[in-house]
């Protein structure tokens, strides 16, 4: 069994062709940019949608626990009383509850891929494990990872590698190709941002870079974080230094996607106030200047 947060079909930047990808909960990192904070915890979570709600009480009414309070702020839920069945949702008439995160079978997420075997095979597209960090459940990660291998599915794992050696080692003879973060290069501002230090990521990614696996590099381009000119040329160095380079780097430039989905857990996005923006196209342009100029291939986008 693993825990899944999300399915989505017709992917087109996670990875070549058209993929289905699958979000596993659970990450060791807490990036404060991240876009998909529900993946983050490794149990189950509620959002609560608060514009969808009509304030009609059914949910507080239905609830077993006695978990739900309608306040001026909407609805309210006491989380040492939730237990997370579900009967909240289920009665829902406005859809303003949802549950992330639930237990899939191997056979199950297995089934969901193969529905998508036609347009994978037409596009030369597959399946990528993404979540928060795939690598936190290895053992339903390599179950899958086999599994596709066995049905000829191009394989990508979507990760931070931040995990044992161990794991990377087992995961690498059954994938097709990694797209790897490199967040920050400074292992201090790398704890400061992301809640712990980047060297076992480092270490990591010389394994995977000494393997036949190809691998591509994404950095999360964020101006008053990662953009600056020494993190963007460290970066570049250490990737010329490994013992291939990224077949590609995607510099994905920052949004604040985050903030909706902090609003529906009932969560601060950014709560130490760092200043994060988009890097304007000048210093996206000087970025993909110093890639180059490390015989390094790099675009914007995924
Ligand atoms: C949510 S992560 C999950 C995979 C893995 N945990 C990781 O961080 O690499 C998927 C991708 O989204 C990127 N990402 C997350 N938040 C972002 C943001 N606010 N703006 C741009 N890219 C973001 C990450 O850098 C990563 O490449
Ligand atoms: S490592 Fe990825 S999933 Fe985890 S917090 Fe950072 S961006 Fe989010
Ligand atoms: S049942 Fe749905 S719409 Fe009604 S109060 Fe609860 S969350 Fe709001």
């Amino acid at each position: 069994m693993g825990l899944l947060f999300d399915i989505k079909r017709y992917a087109i930047n996670d990875g070549p062709g058209i993929r289905i990808t699958l979000f596993l909960k659970g990450c060791p990192m807490s990036c404060v940019w991240c876009h998909n904070p529900e993946g983050i915890g490794k149990k189950p979570v509620k959002l609560y949608t608060r514009k969808k709600c009509i304030g009609c009480q059914t949910c507080v009414h239905a609830c077993p626990e006695g978990a739900l309070e309608l306040t001026r702020s909407g609805i309210v839920t006491d989380k040492t009383k939730c237990k997370m069945c579900g009967t909240c949702v289920e009665v829902c008439p406005a859809c303003a509850l949802e549950i992330s995160g639930r237990e899939w079978t191997v056979n199950e997420a297995m089934r969901e891929i193969e529905k998508e075997t036609a347009v994978m095979d037409r596009s030369e597209g597959g399946v990528t494990f993404c979540g928060g960090e795939p690598l936190m459940q290895p053992d339903f990660l390599l179950e899958l990872l086999t599994r596709c291998g066995q049905e000829d599915i191009h394989r990508a794992v979507d990760t931070t590698l931040y995990a044992s050696e161990e794991v990377v080692r087992r995961v690498i003879p059954l994938c097709d190709l990694f797209l790897v973060d490199l967040k920050l290069m400074d292992s201090e501002k790398h704890r400061h941002y992301c809640g712990v230090p980047n060297e076992r990521v480092l270490e990591n990614l010389r394994l995977v870079a000494a393997s036949d696996v190809p691998y591509w590099i994404r950095i999360p381009l964020i101006d008053g974080v990662n953009a600056d000119e020494e993190n963007i040329r460290k970066s570049a160095e250490f990737l010329a230094s490994l013992p291939k380079p990224p077949e590609m780097i995607n510099l994905l430039v920052y949004h604040d996607i985050g903030k909706n989905k902090h609003d529906k857990l009932g969560t601060t996005y950014n709560p130490h106030q760092y200043a994060m923006r988009a890097p304007d196209e000048a210093t996206q342009q000087r970025c993909l200047d110093i890639f180059a100029e490390h015989q390094l291939t790099a675009k914007i986008g995924g």
